[in-house]
């Protein structure tokens, strides 16, 4: 299990490089994030979450953990539509908040063995996909919302952390 970064820890504001080796060492941390998401849980979990500073997420939307998916090197080449949801993150215990996204994408991609494919693709795996791909930018959920409310979700986070230490 991996230790999760919680906002407003600077680090999750890091630009991710580009995966250029496939090996053991990519295998070992996408079988480490898959175990995290399973644990915490989540749908989705990126790289950057828990301080490896590479392109790729891991995300599974089923409701049996039947459908693990990789994304490694993420375009997203086309965006369709609007739809509003109330997201959550692994870096902000506890904070929902409403967020508009494009409701149908199309993503190119590379696998966990660095062969390309392409999904298109709507609601929530659209959703979560858009979400993770924010994190390997350095971007978060909350940055779509007023600098008031994300002051007060800095300020809740902090209490909370210090309360923790
Ligand atoms: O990136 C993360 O922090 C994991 C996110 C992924 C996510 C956020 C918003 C909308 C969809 C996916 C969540 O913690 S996963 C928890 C979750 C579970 C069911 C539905 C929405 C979010
Ligand atoms: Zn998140």
């Amino acid at each position: 299990i991996l230790e999760i970064l919680e906002f407003p820890d600077p680090r999750l504001r890091t630009k991710a490089k580009p995966v250029t080796d496939f090996g053991e060492e990519l295998q070992q941390q996408i079988d480490d994030m898959f175990e995290t998401m399973y644990a915490a849980p989540g749908i989705g979990l990126a790289a950057t979450q828990v301080n490896i500073h590479k392109q790729f997420f891991v995300i599974d939307v089923s409701e049996d953990k039947s459908e693990p998916l990789v994304f490694i090197n993420p375009e997203i080449v086309e965006k369709r539509g609007v739809e509003e949801m109330e997201e959550g993150c692994l870096s902000f215990p506890g904070v929902y908040a409403k967020v508009q996204r494009a409701n149908e994408i199309v993503v190119k991609a590379l696998d966990r063995h660095g062969k390309p494919f392409e999904i298109d693709t709507g609601e929530l795996l659209a959703v979560c996909i858009q979400h993770e791909n924010d994190h390997i930018e350095g971007k978060l959920f909350v940055d779509y919302l007023s600098p008031l409310k994300r002051n007060r979700i800095r300020k809740m986070l902090e209490k909370q952390q210090k309360q923790q230490q």
